[in-house]
């Protein structure tokens, strides 16, 4: 039996205050152990699907489920729990740049850790797990430098071990190599498909390059104007077809939806 997916979500619909739907009627799914691109020209939505999986997007239809809990009716404190379960990666790393690698790290543990002083309140057993992540992300020798004084693809690399501090059940990446070298670019995403292979973490990574989506990623979810227009194995998907979510000459004619299932 294939095991319940960590994320549902069906025919959601999102608008921001009385402007127009920017999502509409989305579905979404995912799996344990499955890296999926999310994939859409700027302003399709990418984002906003994202932010709808830790509630801060204004669902106005479909439901939306993560981890088990629905998102649209969630009281604040579960809400906390819920947002503690999710990883995130962001395009400019979002690490503390005066701060020691470790200690940007650490902050990933501090929704178990109560209220503490950054300066030296973590356990040892906080510190211990947070220089076993620096070592598999290939950091640890950079543990005492301040944050700011990595390169890019290095900062990024934080970052993730900063979200698997979270002991994530799922993990977003929101456009996570957008500022890095080819090179990096594919050292970071092969660093987040190993999480999800490896840990079976489910990983939703955000990208404007396809030929990384086609070689990274499990499946592919695209979106165009709100709407899901493929969503398919990656190994039955190319750069051609994937064009059809840019195709910016058409936008006023219904194109074809690429699914499995077709
Ligand atoms: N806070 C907001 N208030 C109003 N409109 C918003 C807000 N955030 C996003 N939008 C609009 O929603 C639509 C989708 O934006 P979103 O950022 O989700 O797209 P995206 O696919 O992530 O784009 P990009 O690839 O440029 O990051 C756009 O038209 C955008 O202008």
């Amino acid at each position: 039996m294939t095991a319940p997916a960590l994320v549902s979500v069906r025919g959601l619909r999102v608008a921001y205050g009385d402007g127009p739907l920017v999502l509409d009627g989305v579905d979404l799914d995912l799996h344990t152990g499955e890296m999926v691109a999310l994939l859409g020209s700027s302003g399709s939505g990418k984002s906003t699907l994202m932010r709808s999986l830790t509630g801060f997007a204004p669902i106005s239809g479909g439901s939306v489920h993560v981890v088990g809990h629905d998102m649209t009716n969630l009281p604040r404190r579960r809400l906390r729990t819920v947002r503690a379960s999710v990883g995130q990666v962001f395009q400019q790393f979002n690490l503390v740049g005066r701060l020691s690698v470790l200690t940007n790290v650490l902050t990933g543990a501090l929704h178990d850790a109560g209220p503490i002083n950054l300066a030296g309140g973590f356990s040892s057993a906080h510190r211990r797990r947070a220089m076993e992540l620096l070592d598999r992300v290939g950091i640890a020798h950079k543990a005492t430098d301040q944050a700011r004084s990595l390169s890019g693809g290095q900062q990024q690399r934080v970052a993730i071990a900063r979200a698997l501090m979270q002991r994530p059940r799922i993990v977003l990446a929101d456009e996570p190599v957008a500022s890095l070298d080819p090179r990096m670019s594919h050292a970071v995403l092969g660093l987040l498909r190993e999480i999800a292979h490896d840990d079976g973490i489910p990983v939703l990574v955000s990208l404007h390059v396809l030929a990384l989506a086609l070689e990274h990623s499990d499946r592919v979810v695209g979106l165009r104007h709100g709407q899901v227009l493929v969503s398919a194995p990656t190994a039955q998907l190319d750069a051609a077809t994937l064009n059809v979510l840019y195709d910016h000459e058409n936008d006023n004619e219904e194109a074809t939806r690429v699914d499995d299932h077709a």
